[in-house]
């Protein structure tokens, strides 16, 4: 039950700070292993969190790296657990966490590269693993990981830019391939992916602009859909989306702010998908991302094209302009 004592109009640091620390020690909790299928985003969003909250010591660095190396396979790709198979989901949050822990020459590098390039298809989308299942995901995870490396010179970046604006959609938005429904998450690969490769003056920012501010909701939350629910987590999809293509000031920010903290868990700490619910990482670390996007005082900066943080630039910039 919240404590009516404690406010929900701050951001407790602190709460959430001691909450990602519990993550790992929590092996009695069932949701510990139903989400091994996802550990290695979970450090990721864990460590990314921490870093935007201030305490980027807080998980044992040597740990994070060698669990992170434990889950390379031979052929360059990366699983989400040791012994997990190889996807690009799970590789695009090995490099994000090496990245951010200034360690991507603890793996090998040109492994990584030939596997993601590897996955590229003819008409330029990427595949997530050998299975062939394609997706603008995937396609902006590749960018992602290929351009925190340096080198987007092993793919075929045109060719992924022309895939991606065969799924603009007539209202401004992006689905998960030619001709699929916008999606607010998948707004944020396409965007993101178009940012990477210096190709954002392709998009119609004023179409899409008007498709992402009507997102909002009375409450001050964002949704991903039209008619769909409020949810912290598409709230930073979308907001990182018009910060991309500059048009934060069309968010209300003040109420989206106050929604943000109203999902606090402020006893426990963690920040849930909307009020009341039960808090996780993943919210926990879009909810921190959105509310330092938004300028909240005492949160360090993120980036909103690698949704991470913002003091990477460098190396991104370098990586940028070999495209
Ligand atoms: C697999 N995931 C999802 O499907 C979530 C589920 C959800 C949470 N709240 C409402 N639904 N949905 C989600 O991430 O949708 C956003 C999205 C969708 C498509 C593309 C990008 C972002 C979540 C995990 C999860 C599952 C269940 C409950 C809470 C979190 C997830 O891993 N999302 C991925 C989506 C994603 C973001 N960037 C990417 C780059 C490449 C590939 C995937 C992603 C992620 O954030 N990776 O770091
Ligand atoms: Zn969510």
């Amino acid at each position: 039950m919240a404590d009516s004592s404690v406010s929900n109009d701050i951001l407790h640091v602190e709460k959430h700070v001691a909450y990602i620390r519990s993550l790992d020690t929590r092996r009695d909790s069932l949701e510990y292993w139903l989400t091994e299928h996802l550990r290695l985003s979970g450090v990721y969003w864990g460590l990314t969190a921490l870093c935007l909250l201030g305490h980027p010591d807080a998980l044992p660095r040597d740990d994070t790296i060698a669990f992170v190396k434990s889950c390379q396979h031979p052929c360059g790709g990366f699983g989400a657990h040791p012994g997990h198979d190889p996807h690009l989901l799970y590789t695009v949050s090995a490099i994000q966490i090496l990245a951010i822990e200034d360690a991507l020459d603890a793996i090998d590098q040109d492994a990584v590269v030939s596997w993601i390039s590897g996955l590229q298809q003819e008409d330029g989308v990427f595949a997530g693993d050998e299975w062939g299942e394609t997706d603008t995901r995937f396609l902006y995870g590749a960018m992602n990981c290929l351009s925190l490396l340096g080198r987007l010179d092993a793919i075929n970046v045109p060719k992924a830019v022309e895939y991606v604006m065969r799924c603009q959609n007539h209202d401004g938005g992006f689905g998960m391939a030619p001709g699929a429904e916008s999606h607010s998450g998948q707004i944020f690969t396409c965007v993101g992916a178009l940012a990477i490769a210096g190709d954002l003056e392709r998009l119609d920012k004023d179409l899409l602009g008007d498709w992402l501010c009507e997102r909002q909701l009375p409450n001050g939350g964002l949704n991903g859909r039209p008619e769909k629910l409020e949810d912290v987590c598409y709230s930073w999809w979308v907001l990182s989306s018009m910060a991309m293509i500059g048009k934060l000031d069309w968010i209300d920010k003040d109420s989206l702010v106050k929604f943000i903290l109203r999902c606090q868990d402020e006893e426990k700490g963690g920040i849930a998908d909307r009020p009341g619910d039960m808090p996780d990482v993943f919210h926990t670390v879009f909810g921190v991302a959105g509310l330092s996007l938004l300028g909240y005082e005492g949160l360090e900066e993120v980036d909103p094209v690698y949704s991470h943080l913002s003091s990477l630039d460098f190396q991104i910039a370098e990586s940028c302009n070999v495209a």
